[in-house]
């Protein structure tokens, strides 16, 4: 009898559109009438796209990476979670962008898990539109180029996304670099927006007892990150244009921010969301308070608030 949990892992690399093919599952899985369950971990102390997922049964791992810190954590809150919640039938976990997912893969294949949790598939998202850029503009970091190969040669499928951004020629230059990594049976799906077929996307791809992660890619080691996440909180309405340009202005060490955001145009609370470059801003209903993640590399807090404070907060 084989009644474990079938589960989903997502990876990829920090706003390459794992939450977004995470509502895709969630919203498909809902629709046969599922149970899912959610892991979510993210690099800021809050978790800012709570609101996504309000209805989920969903563990939230705050302030550290699945793959060094929390590990044990996730372990114990699933077995935890398993044992209360009997009628969870998938599971899906998004690990942080700078995590490895065979960590993740390790920690499910716990002796305390493993009877209970059937692993799918790994599927790393790739944001197509930057994968040469990380490459390059990163080149002294060894860990990020070992971190983008580790999430694209563990995953059994992936998902190159952010199509709309870029152009066939860049487009062909990604894809060798994919193909040239990758292992030879994930298959690589194109998107915009993480829409890949369901059946490509739910597709069982892995298989527990062929990979040896004992032997080949567990280092108890101390790394520490290049990547730090910052918050910045409890700041007045801004100006949109100045907010923008602020972001944009931060090219250099910021990679991915998010957070909630008021406007003096209209007084209106923000989710918003900028990754490779572009702000996204969706109108909340809500008084929560403003706050801004900001994750990068060797990012400055003094720095980067007193910017913010220069540059956005000042009100004319
Ligand atoms: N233009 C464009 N934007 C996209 C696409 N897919 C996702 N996005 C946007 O990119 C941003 C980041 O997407 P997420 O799904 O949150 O990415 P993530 O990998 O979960 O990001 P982290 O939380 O940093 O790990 C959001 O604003 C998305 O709406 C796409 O195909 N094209």
């Amino acid at each position: 009898m084989n009644n474990r949990i079938p589960v989903f892992i997502l990876t990829g690399f920090l706003g390459s559109g794992k939450t977004t093919v995470l509502k895709r599952m969630l919203t498909h899985e809902k629709g046969l009438g599922k149970n899912p369950a959610l892991i979510l971990n993210e690099l800021g102390s809050e978790n800012v796209e709570k609101e996504l997922f309000e209805d989920e049964s969903m563990i939230e791992m705050l302030n550290g990476c699945i793959c060094c810190t929390i590990q044990d954590d996730m372990k114990s809150e699933l077995v935890q979670l398993l044992n209360m919640r009997q009628d969870v039938d998938v599971l899906l976990i998004e690990g942080t962008g700078i995590a490895n997912p065979r960590e993740i893969v390790e920690a499910l294949t716990h002796p305390d898990l493993i009877d209970q949790v059937d692993i799918q598939s790994v599927i790393g998202l790739v944001d197509a539109s930057r994968y040469l850029e990380y490459q390059s503009i990163f080149q002294s970091s060894k860990e990020i180029r070992v971190m983008l190969k580790q999430q694209v040669t563990s995953s059994t499928l992936i998902i190159m996304n952010k199509m709309d951004l870029l152009d066939d020629k860049k487009m062909k230059k990604v894809i060798a670099k994919v193909e040239d990594i990758k292992r030879k049976d994930a298959p690589i799906a194109f998107s915009t927006f993480g829409d890949v077929a369901t059946e490509v996307l739910f597709a069982k791809r892995f298989q527990t007892e062929t990979i040896n992660l004992k032997e080949n890619t567990h280092h108890h080691h101390h790394h520490s990150h290049p990547f730090q996440a910052l918050k910045i909180s409890g700041f007045e309405a801004v100006s949109k244009g100045k907010f923008k340009s602020w972001l944009n202005g931060q090219e250099q060490s910021l990679v991915r921010a998010k957070g909630y955001v008021r406007f003096q145009e209209d007084d209106t609370l923000y989710s918003f969301q900028y990754a490779s470059g572009q702000l996204q801003l969706i109108p909340l209903e809500s008084n929560s308070e403003t706050c801004m993640i900001l994750i990068g590399s060797d990012l400055d807090q003094n720095a980067l608030t007193s910017s913010f404070d220069q540059f956005v907060r000042q009100i004319h």
